[in-house]
């Protein structure tokens, strides 16, 4: 099954449009788990067990693990995933971008070691550096267009022949580099109005990943009004830290539980609009 197939099934499945993105820091995990030897499975494998029944796909952050050495944790999170929770996608978060002979590695870090459905990469360094994701025809791309912090709007945003730098971005994306039909883009819900130009110039089918609800601020119904396509689909909406640190003390599965619940259903109804 390709990625997007995949992903289409679990936004009808799950009725969920939410991702819950894994982004463990030791600093803030849960008060009850935090001294035990194995702190950083037990708060991945308890996230994913809580917040399951409320998603349409998990997105571990590969920086969170590497930092610790703990790119073991990040293969038994992914396979864990894999196994428990087979119809949901897995999203590895890499944002990588290298020459072609290098991300060809990232590309086997990512589908092969993690056998993520799908990758985040960064398209700065043009097709061919973007090219060995490509070749892996069922997995999902899915490349930084516009994202969600305040200084992407640096280079993002300038005006390149009269159009914004992102929006060459989505259209190179949707035109040149998505031969097999795999390929997203990363779009931030910080940005509604940039969301909307994105979604208009790339068309229904593209999947858009939109990080920036919850921590970030950004507004879920603008988000759905804006992203979602006539389907009411077309977006894996992020949330990270909102609902991994809900609650520090024991109740810690049942608070992340909780808020991403209330965060799908917000979604869903603010899509039903
Ligand atoms: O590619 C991403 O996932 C991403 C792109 C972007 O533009 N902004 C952004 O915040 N992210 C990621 O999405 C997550 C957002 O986390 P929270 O702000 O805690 O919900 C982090 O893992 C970021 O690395």
């Amino acid at each position: 099954m390709t990625f997007t197939q995949k992903l289409n099934q679990a936004w009808h499945s799950q009725n969920s449009l939410l991702m819950v993105g894994l982004d463990p820091d030791m600093d803030k995990l849960p008060h009850p788990i935090r001294s035990s030897h194995d702190a950083l499975w037990q708060f991945c494998k308890g996230i994913v067990d809580a917040t399951a029944p409320y998603v349409c796909g998990f997105k571990p952050q590969v920086a969170y693990f590497a930092s610790l050495g703990a790119e073991d944790i990040l293969k038994q999170t992914c396979e864990y995933i894999r196994t428990e929770y087979p119809n949901l996608v897995l999203m590895l978060d890499a944002k990588r971008g290298d020459i072609g002979s290098t991300a060809e590695h990232y590309a086997r870090e990512a589908f092969d070691r993690y056998q993520a459905d799908a990758v985040t990469i960064n398209p700065y360094m043009g097709m061919d550096s973007a090219q060995p994701y490509l070749d892996r025809k069922d997995k999902g791309v899915i490349v930084l267009c516009r994202t969600s912090n305040p200084g992407g709007s640096d280079l993002q945003a300038l005006q390149v022949n009269g159009r914004a730098l992102y929006l060459h971005v989505a259209t190179l994306v949707a035109t040149q580099w998505n031969q097999n039909g795999q390929c997203g883009l990363v779009v931030g819900a910080t940005f509604p109005d940039e969301l909307r130009q994105v979604r208009a110039c790339v068309g229904a089918d593209m999947p858009l990943l939109v990080p920036g609800i919850g921590a970030q601020g950004g507004d879920i119904q603008a988000t759905c009004d804006a992203g979602c396509n006539p389907m009411g689909t077309g977006m894996m909406i992020n949330s990270s830290r909102a609902i991994l640190y809900a609650s520090r003390d024991e109740d810690w599965q049942h608070k992340a539980a909780q808020a991403a619940r209330q965060t799908r259903d917000a979604i869903n109804s603010s899509r039903a609009k």
